[in-house]
């Protein structure tokens, strides 16, 4: 069974993300490219990490008009990535034509939509003018993800029980914010160790800081693997 572990890749440059990545092998983890990395590095980054057998998750969080988001939808699946994202907080319209433009290609990554950030509480949710508990909204967005037809949804841990019997077990819940016990939160606020993770029923996790910046990352993996 391959592994339920994502690392997310937040380095400034190539060269840091490629001597991380060296001695890992793709059964051990997938591989989360995000906003820092991707600027630096550029698509050809993703095309040598799929070309040494990772499953790339393409973590763009496209959040814009139906027609632009559809478009870059299309040339993420061009990278060969294994899932990409975008806001459900963009609305129905926008999810859809990104569901739609990925029923264009072939072999297509999965879709998510990034319901409230994990870094997010009630009183930063309150100042965005949501005034729900993080769950409810979470809940919400979810839904609407799901009706237009999206894979699954990026959230904490802390919702994914209430997601997955309001959703189904098909429906992938692929959550950051995940700390193992002793490690440092950082800015995340609805955070889940490893193994609550996966006794709540998570479908992945997200780990960035906690093994980049271990002394030993080979030794975090393999302990976040066994906790999974
Ligand atoms: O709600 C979200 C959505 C995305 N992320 C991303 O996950 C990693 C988490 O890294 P840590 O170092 O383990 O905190 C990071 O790349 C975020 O951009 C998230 O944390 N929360």
């Amino acid at each position: 069974m391959s592994s339920r572990l994502i690392i997310a890749l937040d380095f400034p440059s190539a060269e840091q993300a490629l001597a991380f990545v060296a001695p890992l092998d793709p059964a051990q983890c997938k591989l989360k490219v995000g906003f820092e990395l991707f600027v630096a590095a550029g698509p050809d980054f993703v095309r040598q990490l799929t070309g040494r057998g990772f499953d790339v998750f393409l973590d763009l969080k496209f959040h814009d008009i139906p027609n632009t988001v559809a478009s870059a939808c299309k040339s993420a699946a061009a990278l060969g990535a294994w899932m990409i994202n975008v806001h459900a907080s963009g609305g129905s319209k926008m999810m859809a034509a990104a569901r739609a433009a990925l029923q264009e290609v072939g072999n297509p990554p999965k879709l998510i939509a990034v319901t409230v950030l994990t870094s997010m509480d009630k009183a930063q949710l309150a100042g965005t003018g949501v005034g729900a508990e993080p769950a409810v909204q979470v809940k919400h967005l979810a839904q609407l993800a799901a009706t237009n037809g999206l894979d699954g949804v990026v959230c904490s841990a802390q919702e994914a029980a209430m997601l997955r019997e309001a959703l189904g077990n098909d429906f992938l819940l692929v959550t950051p914010g995940i700390r193992p016990a002793g490690s440092s939160q950082g800015d995340q606020s609805r955070v889940m160790t490893p193994a609550q993770a996966r006794e709540a029923g998570v479908s992945y996790v997200v780990v960035g800081r906690p093994i980049t910046q271990a002394a030993d990352p080979l030794a975090v993996i393999a302990q976040i693997n066994a906790d999974l």
